[in-house]
């Protein structure tokens, strides 16, 4: 019998989503090894591996984790701020490697990242952006492609957070949250983004400095004229709460939300809204990675969404910050043509 290929993986950044990919990597996803983690913070990985019931070696530099041999893959799930060194590290040693969404803070840094990939002359890094592996939007984009509500013209989208910690600025409501639908709404309907406009409407009372906006509204408009309506509100107090309705000539797609048992008591009916993106996305995150490994795994390139997309999310969100911080002024856009390297998915 042919014996079985192990991958051997090191975390950056045991948080709240490292914490939740170690799981995943350990106990959902075949034949992987978590050989290394890396926190900034001293104690926090270990008390993590703890929890879980783990052994696995741990790094205070990620340096040491990107470099050791005993690493093949590199997940980075540090802070926002901490992607671009992460990824450049693990590039630069020659390691396949998956990024948690956004690539990194703005344009500039994801064209640096591409030119360190380029030199590989292949794909060498997968972005999280894991919608692309919710069945719920694969199903949406099939029937967008297969024509079945006619052209696309509207896109109707919430992105809510029950909240956000006091330090979550304007610029990570774009850069962190809106980044999803930013990413995915160009994907499901075959189309480019032509411009983006962001403005905030009356604030909540629960916006406690002025670093925020919340909530906020992010327009764009494509190419084709396709009008995309984006609430994106970090502190709506009540939930977690991802809506998406793609509006077509004859017809109208919904993106449904994970099943919750309903509850008939006290002459009431009620059924639970989620609280995090852990368990709506559950299945994505599972499906996302046993993809990325699955290709790593045999040293082929990964497939899943890509630097370059992280690259057009990145110009999209910068002009979108612009376009905040200059009282919703409408920003053009416009993208260069992939390199040949990302042409074909
Ligand atoms: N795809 C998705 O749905 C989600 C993606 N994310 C992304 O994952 C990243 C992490 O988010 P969270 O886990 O919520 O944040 P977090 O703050 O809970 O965790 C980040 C961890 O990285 C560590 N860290 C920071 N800089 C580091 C460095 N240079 N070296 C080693 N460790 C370092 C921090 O100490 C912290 O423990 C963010 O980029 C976020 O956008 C987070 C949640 C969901
Ligand atoms: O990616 C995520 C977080 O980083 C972000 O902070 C949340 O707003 C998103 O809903 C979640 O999916």
């Amino acid at each position: 019998m042919a014996e079985t290929h192990v991958t051997k993986v090191g975390i950056v950044g045991i948080g709240f989503i490292g914490s939740d990919h170690l799981h995943r990597l350990t106990k959902t996803i075949a034949n992987v090894d978590v050989t290394a983690v890396c926190d900034i913070v001293p104690g926090k990985a270990q008390k993590e591996l703890d929890r879980q019931g783990l052994t696995a070696h741990d790094y205070l530099d990620y340096h040491d984790l990107v470099n050791d041999p005993d690493v093949d893959v590199v997940v980075c799930t540090a802070n926002n701020e901490a992607h671009y060194e992460i990824v450049m590290a693990a590039l630069k040693a020659g390691k396949f490697t998956f990024c948690e969404k956004p690539l990194a803070l703005d344009a500039k840094q994801c064209l640096d990242i591409i030119a360190e990939e380029k030199k590989y002359g292949k794909r060498m890094l997968q972005v999280g952006f894991m919608r692309h592996y919710a069945p719920e939007y694969v199903q949406m984009k099939q029937m967008i492609d297969e024509g079945k509500i006619g052209a696309p013209l509207m896109i109707d989208e919430r992105h809510y957070n029950q909240t956000q910690p006091e330090e979550y600025d304007s610029s990570r409501s774009i850069i962190e949250t809106a980044i999803h639908e930013i990413d995915l709404d160009h994907w499901l309907i075959n189309d480019d983004y032509a411009n983006i406009r962001v403005f905030s409407p009356k604030q909540t009372k629960y916006v406690q400095n002025a670093k925020i906006q919340d909530p906020m509204i992010v327009m764009m408009e494509t190419k084709t004229g396709i009008n995309i309506i984006i609430e994106v509100f970090v502190r709506c107090q009540y939930g977690y709460d991802i809506k998406c309705d793609v509006i077509g000539e004859e017809g109208v797609l919904e993106l449904p939300t994970v099943p919750q048992v309903a509850t008939r008591l006290n002459a009431e009916y009620s059924t639970a809204i989620l609280t995090d993106w852990k368990a709506r996305f559950e299945s994505a995150y599972d499906i996302e990675f046993r993809d990325f490994i699955d290709h790593v795994s045999q040293e082929e390139s990964p497939v899943g969404p890509s630097a370059w997309d992280g690259y057009i999310a990145a110009v999209t969100a910068d002009a979108a910050i612009t376009s905040l911080n200059d009282k919703g002024t409408t920003q053009d856009l416009s993208f260069p043509e992939a390199p040949a390297l990302y042409a074909e998915k």
